[in-house]
């Protein structure tokens, strides 16, 4: 796909975009959180970017939602799906499914959508996804420790490059690597010619170091797995609560996981935890085997009878020998057994083996001294070899853990994105529960059939039908909403009580509208519609317009009685911007442009009557009947009644006090309270009719 065919992605966005790893794929997925890895791109952007792909992909021209309150319904249905989501990612991804005119779109998330109604919102996997994020990229890796070297200045770039995590050093000759090892743990010779050179220390010839960066940089796999374990674990967690059918081995995966340490380093070892531990304690063990020999060493002279001959005195004296001679000559094993003590004594507190207990015993010299004490090249000798022995298998470990995990990297990318799409497709499956919802019918013309004959399509008429549908705007919890049914085709006029739940209707077909168009179940026990190509929604205007707002809104509304076939136009009591009489003759015209057209339009008004008669074609009315009043409240039949204008509400109270006094003068025995009251009442109603 060419990137900067899609609408809103200019060159600076498509060239951040090729940067991604495979940006057709995060495209062709809607994945949100990929696409917004890339350089300069919010996640909000990237969401538009995702549906501008879409919109390409499906031919589809755009504009479905034509009005502010078409716009309105559709952030308000999505803010009911997205307030199922436990991830910021599945509400983001939301985001990328919009309402669309393009058949091969709605079929598309249709396909989705019907699989995710099946799933079941364990509480397990909703807690599990919690912890679930996007992977990220980690950030730069440094190994201080490990080098690489080579004699030639192409070579050195080209190393730069391909292993940025370390560093590169240009040598002369064999000479130039023995200095580095003395200041590296582990030199990695990039020349062939330095196979063979004895040098001191851990230097190693690789001339393929390049080609295997994991193997000479395993810090750099082991970096993106303990940058993101917590979310690999969690996602672990959800494939095992949710009965996921995984496509790699969770438990192996989930083993390589628990061998690494935050920092990215290797967990587990004892020999590497023994090695590290002696590095760290040297000094304090050192210097209490010191304190052992000598407070063993006090005891034991204060302990002792030094008998010494006088001339063996004298002669000492004469050479200037000191206390030490005297120690050696008298206390040679008193000396012995001390510093033996302390050897034992750096020997069991750094846990150390054969190999090193040889260079540890040398901290301790068989020469008698008093007080004894340490060899400090000993101690450096013993550091250096503990030091290297432990990047030696720290090393080795890194190495081998990052082989059993550099193979499950493309695993664990897979195991988050199901993970996270598995919450968008649970947000929907929640809000179908929600709102008791269905999979809404599509009834498809024939050229939208494609010749298929399995599918013929059964009448253009079709506008909408709804059974049982309860607006997810209401702000009443479920229960307390009464479902409705309503069928247009074509053009109609929707009468009916003040608070009959005109608005109500207009909004209920308006989210089942927009939700079907998302390709997303609707809110009713069955529904049925055509495709259509945008939807006009008005809401009713506060109060009457000025001349200048009048003006505009009747250009708007010359706009749209252009509109084409494919229109659904509600709108909401068009009649309050102007006097009723000019409404009227306003709103009939617009009808008979919107019949001409071949529009699905319902208009809301309490003018019906007057606007039928100003109409030059037989519209339809259909009303929102009051079934009477009940202690004052008006009983209301919330399903429209087809081809019948509702009486309203004036009427029915006049109609009540008619009846009233009927009665009241029934049982006056004839005679009226108030002789003109049945008669006054009688021309009222008269006047409705
Ligand atoms: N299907 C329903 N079930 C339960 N309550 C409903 C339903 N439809 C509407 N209502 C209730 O009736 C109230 C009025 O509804 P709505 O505003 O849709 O009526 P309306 O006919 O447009 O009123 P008006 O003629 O005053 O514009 C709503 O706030 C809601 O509480």
């Amino acid at each position: 796909m060419d990137l900067e065919s899609i609408p809103g992605v200019g060159t600076k966005t498509a060239r951040a975009l090729a940067e991604l790893d495979d940006p057709e794929r995060a495209l062709r997925a809607g994945d949100v959180a990929a696409l917004a890895r890339a350089p300069g791109v919010s996640q909000g952007r990237a969401a538009r970017i995702a549906r501008g792909a879409i919109r390409v992909e499906h031919d589809d021209p755009g504009g479905f939602l034509a009005t502010d309150r078409a716009r309105e319904v559709y952030r308000a249905v999505l803010a009911l799906l997205q307030a199922r989501t436990v991830t910021d990612y599945a509400a983001q991804r939301l985001e990328t499914i919009y309402p669309s005119p393009s058949r091969s779109r709605i079929e598309d998330v249709r396909a989705f959508a019907r699989e995710a109604v099946e799933r079941e919102p364990d509480p397990a996997v909703l807690e599990a996804l919690e912890a679930v994020s996007p992977l990220s990229e980690p950030g730069d890796v440094r190994v201080r420790e490990r080098c690489l070297a080579t004699t030639d200045a192409e070579r050195y770039t080209e190393a730069r490059e391909a292993i940025p995590e370390l560093s590169v050093e240009i040598v002369e000759d064999a000479q130039g690597l023995a200095e580095l090892a003395r200041g590296y743990s582990t030199v990695i010779a990039l020349d062939e010619s330095f196979a063979g050179v004895a040098i001191d220390g851990d230097v190693q010839v690789e001339p393929d170091a390049l080609e295997n960066p994991a193997e000479v940089v395993p810090e750099r796999p082991l970096a993106f797995f303990a940058r993101n374990r917590e979310p690999i674990v969690a996602a672990i967690e959800v494939h095992r609560v949710g009965d996921l059918e995984p496509d790699c081995d969770l438990a192996a995966l989930e083993a390589g996981l628990s061998r690494l340490e935050a920092d990215g380093t290797v967990a587990g070892d004892d020999e590497l935890d023994r090695l590290t531990v002696a590095v760290d304690d040297l000094d304090a063990a050192v210097g209490t085997a010191e304190s052992v020999a000598n407070d063993q060493l006090r005891e034991a002279i204060r302990e002792e009878d030094v008998t010494i001959e006088g001339a063996d005195l004298l002669s000492l004296v004469e050479r200037g020998a000191g206390v030490d001679s005297l120690l050696s000559r008298e206390l040679a094993d008193e000396y012995a057994a001390a510093v033996e003590a302390a050897r034992e004594h750096l020997l069991e507190a750094l846990a150390l083996d054969t190999g090193e207990a040889e260079i540890a015993r040398r901290v301790f010299s068989d020469e008698p001294t008093f007080p004894v004490e340490r060899d400090d090249d000993a101690v450096s000798r013993l550091r250096e070899e503990l030091t290297a022995a432990k990047e030696r298998r720290a090393g080795r470990l890194k190495r081998e853990l990052a082989a059993d995990l550099s193979d499950q990297r493309e695993a664990a990318r897979t195991l988050v994105r199901d993970a996270l799409e598995l919450d968008v497709e649970l947000a929907i499956a929640r809000f179908a529960d929600d709102y008791g919802c269905t999979m809404p019918e599509f009834v498809w013309t024939d050229e939208e059939v494609d010749g298929d004959a399995a599918e013929e399509a059964d009448g253009g008429d079709v506008g909408f039908r709804i059974d049982a549908g309860r607006s997810p705007l209401l702000d009443e919890p479920l229960e307390a909403i009464d479902p409705v049914d309503y069928e247009v085709s074509g053009v109609a006029l929707l009468s009916g009580v003040n608070s009959g739940g005109k608005t109500s209707m207009l909004d209920l077909v308006a989210s089942v509208v927009v939700l079907a168009h998302m390709g997303l179940p609707v809110p009713a026990e069955r529904a049925r519609l055509r495709r259509f190509d945008d939807l006009h929604y008005h809401a009713k205007t506060q109060g009457t317009l000025d001349a200048g707002a009048f003006e505009s809104t009747v250009r708007e509304f010359a706009d749209l009685a252009q509109g084409g076939e494919g229109s659904l136009v509600l709108v909401d009591e068009l009649e309050s911007i102007t006097e009723p009489g000019a409404s009227a003759k306003i709103i009939a015209g617009i009808l008979e442009a919107l019949d001409d057209n071949g529009a699905t339009a319902v208009f809301v008004s309490h003018l019906a009557g007057e606007i039928r008669e100003m109409a030059a074609f037989d519209v339809t009315i259909d009303g929102i009947e009051a079934v009477g009043l009940v202690d004052g409240e008006l009983e209301v039949n919330r399903s429209p009644v087809k081809d019948h204008l509702a009486r309203s509400t004036p009427e029915l109270i006049v109609e009540k006090l008619a009846t009233e006094a009927d009665d009241a003068m029934r049982a006056n025995g004839g005679d009226a309270v108030s002789v003109s009251e049945p008669q006054f009442y009688d021309r009222l109603l008269e006047k409705f009719d």
